[in-house]
């Protein structure tokens, strides 16, 4: 550890535990049957997503036992099929960090398969606005995973309610900050050389990127910022694949208002926030398709501290700051607009309108 500032070890443990649960879905990814199961919500979860979890919440016990735990997944469907609960220990126990010190600090292997279930279903806080308590999507974006496009391994620690900690660890995007966002990238993502990157925020100390493969013994990283943009005719907005998670056509009504003429890029996961953040896009519209769904912290936390602390602002769709406080879901917020803060009034005038104009 080189520094002794707030958060940093916290900070140093996140970016480890993300770094290894990534190796973890990139070998799913290359060596497994992917093969989903279905959650009783209908969205799909791997083997990857269970797998990571596992090690996250084992590394988190480890150094913070007394935290609360967020966490997306839970074993009940691991307790009742021996095959699929077998499958995930085979991959949970051969999956390390290359660096031994860095493995250590994270405490080493878990003991066996029950352990494994146990520490998966010990992500089952319900949140709230005290203490500390870490938020993990193992695997979001999961149908971004299987498909080959873009996904992201998402820790956050909240305190008070909070976010103080955020990391987010997406394989399959360019390791160059300044690469410019392909119109394919939410399809043809890869984790061949160039790829992998971890982006991470402490609350007032900026936002990171550094390769998701970097050992522990390079610290730090490079600050990241967002685009200032002189136009908004000039941006770059991001927006979910999956048309029933965002509302592509009320986007699209945004961006005309906007005066953005270049198309949206799509992409799953929090890949995002982090590639706003680094000013490889602009904007990030989530503009809700059902008014009953809730947002889930874990898909949000991370992202939104990277965010802000690269320069931009996130709202809901009111323009109120997203709540991470009540509990494992954002059921104060509806929707998420992201942007350069000097923008983003600006941003949400526009989504207001589009939003008033549908009543
Ligand atoms: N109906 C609805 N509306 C909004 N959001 C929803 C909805 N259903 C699911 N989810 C959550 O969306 C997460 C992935 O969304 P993304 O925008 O990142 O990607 S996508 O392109 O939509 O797949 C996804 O995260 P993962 O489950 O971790 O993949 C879900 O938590
Ligand atoms: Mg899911
Ligand atoms: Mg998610
Ligand atoms: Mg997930």
């Amino acid at each position: 550890m080189s520094s002794s500032s707030a958060y940093s070890q916290e900070l140093y443990i996140a970016q480890l535990a993300v770094q290894r649960a990534s190796i973890l879905t990139k070998r799913v990814f290359h060596e497994k049957a992917k093969g989903t199961v279905d959650k009783n919500d209908k969205s799909p979860v791997t083997i990857g997503d269970f797998g990571a979890q596992a090690l996250i919440i084992a590394a988190l016990r480890h150094n913070f036992p007394d935290d609360a735990i967020v966490a997306e997944e839970e074993a009940a469907q691991l307790r009742t099929d021996e095959n699929l609960k077998n499958t995930i220990w085979d991959l949970v126990r051969s999956t390390k960090l290359d660096d031994a010190a860095s493995e250590q600090a994270l405490g080493g292997a878990i003991k066996d398969a029950d352990e494994m279930l146990d520490l998966i279903d010990q992500g089952n806080s319900t949140g709230g606005n005290k203490g500390r308590i870490w938020a993990i999507d193992p695997i979001d974006g999961t149908k971004g995973f299987l498909r080959g496009g873009q996904y992201a391994v998402c820790l956050g620690l909240m305190v008070d309610g909070d976010v103080k900690v955020g990391v987010l660890g997406c394989p399959n995007l360019p390791v160059d900050d300044k690469a410019p966002l392909a119109a394919d990238i939410g399809s043809n993502g890869t984790d061949d050389e160039g790829h992998g990157v971890l982006f991470s925020a402490v609350l007032g100390q900026g936002a990171t990127s550094r390769p998701l493969a970097a050992s522990s013994k390079e610290q730090g990283g490079r600050a990241i910022s967002m685009r200032s943009i002189d136009s908004l005719a000039d941006a770059t907005f991001c927006e979910s694949v999956e048309a029933g998670h965002s509302a592509h056509g009320d986007q699209a009504n945004i961006a005309q208002k906007l005066g953005i003429t270049k198309p949206s890029v799509r992409m799953d996961s929090q890949a995002k926030y982090g590639s706003i953040a680094r000013g490889a896009g602009d904007i990030y519209l989530r503009l809700p398709v059902k008014a009953t769904y809730q947002e889930k912290i874990w898909d949000h936390a991370a992202g939104d501290l990277i965010v802000r602390e690269a320069g931009g602002q996130v709202t809901d769709i009111h323009g109120n700051r997203l709540d991470f406080g009540i509990g494992r879901t954002l059921a104060n917020n509806k929707g998420v607009v992201a942007a350069p803060a000097a923008s983003h009034a600006k941003v949400l005038a526009a989504v207001q309108e589009v939003l008033n104009a549908r009543q």
